[in-house]
Parts: C-alpha cells; structure tokens; sequence
C-alpha cells in the first residue's frame, strides 16, 4: 500500500528484496509491444519471441578443411592406398558430386560433401601422383566433416526470447536466412535533473554550484540499456515546474527517472508531489546508498525518483531500475547469478540498512575472487563507481567481517 503521506517517511521502509518485488510487478503491468526491424538495426535488440531453425545450419555436410573427399571403409588399415582422383568441386560450385569405392574427390572448405563420401582427409596428408591420390594409414573415419544441422536442426529453437541480440546471435539469425527479426520496441524514457545548484559542464561554477553529472552518467546507464533516451530537462526546484516537467515527461515517456528532492530537505518536493499526481509504490528503501529512493506511476508510466546524491543514483539504478526493464526484456529479473569473493581488506558496517559497497575484484593463481572496498565509500564519491568493477552486498543485519570472509558482489560491468 503507498503511504498516506509521502511527505513523511513511511513506519517500516521495504527491503531492497520487497522494493523490486513491487517494480517487478508494476512492469509486468505494462509490457512493450513488439515490432520488427532489419537485421541491420538489431544489434542490442531484446529478442521478442523465440527463433525457431526453418532449415538445417549448415544446409548439407560440408568438408571442414580442404582436401579429399571419399569412403572411411576404403581407408588402408596399413600402408599406403590409391584413390581415384574423379574431379573438384570449390564452395560455391552448384553441381552434384558422388564417389564410389576407391574414388576421391578434391574439395575446398565449405563444399558440401559428395553423395557416399564420409570422411576428408587433408591435403597436407596426401600424395597425388597423376589421377592418383595416395592415402596412409592412419587417417581418422569420419574426420572434417560437418554434418548438417550440426549448428542448428531444422525445427530446433535457435535463440530464445528475451535475448539481447549480441553480433553473434545476429550472425545466427542471418545464418538461418531471416532478414528481419521481432524485438521488443526499446523503452522510451526522458530523464529529468533537479536542484537549483546544478550547472552544465561548460559554464564556470558559482559559489554553491555543482556540474550536473547525473545527467551523463543515469542518462548514459539508460542507453545502456537499450532505452531510447528522449530527451533531458533539468528543472529547477520549484513545485510547479516540477509538476509540469513530470507530467509532460509521463506524457511522452513509456518511463521517467528524476534525481534529486526526494529526502527530507525544504526543497525535496517530489514525494509529496507523485502522491499528488500519481501514485506513490514505495519511498524508501533500507538500502545504503540510496535509501531516499522513490517509485510510483504517473497514469502507468513508472516513475522512478533517484536520490541526487551521484552514488546513489548509480546504485539504485543498479539494484531496481534495471530490473523493470530487464522485466520488460522478457527475461527474470531475480535470475541473475549471485557471485561470491572474498573480502581483501575488512568491513565494518554497523547499520540496519543493506549496503552496496563499491569495490574491484580480483582473480587470484589459486582460482580464488578477492574483492577489496573502495576506501571512501560517500555517496558524493563518484569517482568510487568510476573505478569500481562490482559491488560488495552487504545484508541488513550489522556485520564484522574480516579478511578472507565470504561476500556476495554484484557486477558492474
Ligand atoms: N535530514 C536528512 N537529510 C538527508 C537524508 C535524510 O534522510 N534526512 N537523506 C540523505 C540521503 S541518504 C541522500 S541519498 C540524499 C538524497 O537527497 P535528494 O535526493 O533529496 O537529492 P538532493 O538533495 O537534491 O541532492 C543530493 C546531493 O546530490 C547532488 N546532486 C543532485 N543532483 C545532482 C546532479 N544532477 N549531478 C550531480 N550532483 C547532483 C546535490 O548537489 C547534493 O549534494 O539526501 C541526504 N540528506
Ligand atoms: O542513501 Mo544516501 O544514498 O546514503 O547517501
């Protein structure tokens, strides 16, 4: 249930567990339909339904290497045997093939095998004299070929759902002959910045002020992501700005993320204002960075609301944005595969919050992950995560741990 007044913090704030519990939910809500692009514009797509083989890949046995085609039962056991040479075939010569007993066929890599052939031996392994193409013993049946269907049998799901379309996978989708491909319509968000202090890089900072990096580094995890990022506004705190920037972004927008304004100063206007507006999921999460943290809808745009701090905005999107959109993916955003290392230097924690420590992994001669803290672990330290390769999870309960102790990390790249 929302709190009453979101202005004021709630009696019991969610775990970091039960706040993606409520993202999750609210995304499944409101899934993005699909739409087909060329394979030319898939890379970085989610893949919106599962792709079936129509064909075998490869399409016919194929020689492997370049040599001779011919029978394994005709291979010497002992000494030397000769094989007819009936003729060459190179990939891309359209024209049938077949050898009979004792015959061989000269093939380059690629050409599909010719009808009774089993087996290619290399060039480099024989003898030609003349018509004659001699063959020791010792060759492997069976050797060279790629049997067809090998990469995919015709009828066999080739990639599933919920896929990011990597070079190779749209390497598989040309491979099986599609030219086009059904993705899921990339995520449209606008990304807005508030907080009269804020400044763009490249004017010269005044007293009191601070370039806007949230701008560069939230907007840049978005596309990331896949998002379409469709524009940035940074608004002043003002209430009513405020509302129609986010009304206007609910609009446009399939998803809005705001940082800053949602603690407890006098210009934090954002709780108050998507209770107003909107609907507030939650507001506040026992989690370290990042507890100010607001969710809710405006109509059924989700609505993200990121603590200002850099740090923060950064791990919150981590933790609980990226599930909504990994849940618009298609795919379980509680799948993820938990890694553990063990800790370098020693942690003391002594808050009841779930905390997510920047920090670098090491992989050590003995097969061991090590992973040492960042030292200055602020929220304002950005510089953490611009050096961090994960992030050190630390659960709810007060912790003394030392070094060697077992951690659960979470990737950041
Ligand atoms: N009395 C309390 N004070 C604070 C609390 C609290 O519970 N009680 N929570 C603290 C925590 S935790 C956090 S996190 C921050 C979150 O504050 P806001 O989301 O309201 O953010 P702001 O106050 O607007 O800014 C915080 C910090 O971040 C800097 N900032 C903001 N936007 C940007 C940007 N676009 N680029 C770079 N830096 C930005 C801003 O200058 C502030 O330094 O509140 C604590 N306070
Ligand atoms: O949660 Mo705040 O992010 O601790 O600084």
């Amino acid at each position: 249930m929302p709190p009453s007044d979101p202005a004021q913090p709630p009696v019991a704030m969610l775990s970091v567990a039960q706040a993606r519990a409520r993202v999750i939910a609210r995304a499944a809500r409101r899934l993005l339909p699909p739409e087909t692009v060329e394979l030319d514009a898939a890379l970085g797509r989610i893949l919106a339904a599962d792709v079936v083989a129509s064909i075998d890949v490869p399409a016919q046995a194929n020689s492997a290497m370049d040599g001779f085609a011919l029978r394994s039962a005709d291979l010497p056991a002992v000494g030397e045997q000769a094989f007819r040479l009936v003729g060459t075939r190179l990939a891309g010569d359209a024209r049938e093939a077949a050898v009979g007993p004792f015959d061989c066929l000269r093939i380059t890599t690629g050409a599909p095998l010719p009808r009774g052939a089993d087996t290619v031996v290399i060039k480099e392994n024989v003898r030609v004299e003349g018509d004659a193409v001699m063959v020791a013993a010792g060759e492997t049946a069976g050797a060279n070929v790629r049997a067809a269907g090998e990469d995919f049998a015709s009828g066999e799901c080739a990639l599933r759902a919920g896929v990011r379309l990597s070079p190779a996978r749209v390497g598989v989708l040309a491979s099986l002959g599609l030219t086009a491909v059904e993705v899921v319509r990339a995520p449209r968000a606008v990304l807005l910045t508030t907080g009269d202090e804020i400044v763009a890089p490249g004017i010269p900072l005044g007293h009191g002020q601070v370039y806007n990096s949230n701008r560069y580094s939230l907007g840049g995890l978005l596309r990331e992501q896949g998002v379409t990022l469709l524009r940035h506004e940074h608004v002043r705190d003002d209430v009513d700005a405020l509302r129609r920037a986010l009304q206007q972004a609910a609009g446009e927008a399939d998803l809005v993320l705001s940082s800053g304004g949602v603690s407890a100063g006098e210009a934090d206007f954002l709780p108050r204002l998507l209770a107003e507006i909107g609907t507030v999921d939650f507001w506040k999460v026992r989690m370290k960075p990042g507890m100010p943290l607001l969710f809710g809808a405006i109509g059924e745009t989700p609505v993200f609301a990121l603590p200002g701090n850099p740090v923060s905005g950064l791990a919150t999107f981590r933790l609980l944005v990226a599930p909504l959109l990994q849940t618009w993916a298609g795919r379980d955003a509680l799948a993820a595969p938990c890694w553990h290392a063990r800790l370098a230097a020693p942690i003391v924690k002594n808050h009841r919050r779930a905390e997510f420590q920047r920090a670098w992994r090491e992989s050590r001669s003995d097969g061991t992950l090590w992973v040492t803290p960042f030292p200055r672990q602020g929220s304002g330290v950005l510089r953490s995560v611009a050096e961090a390769d994960c992030l050190i999870v630390l659960p709810e309960e007060p912790q003394a741990l030392a070094i060697g102790d077992c951690v659960e990390i979470l990737p950041l790249d």
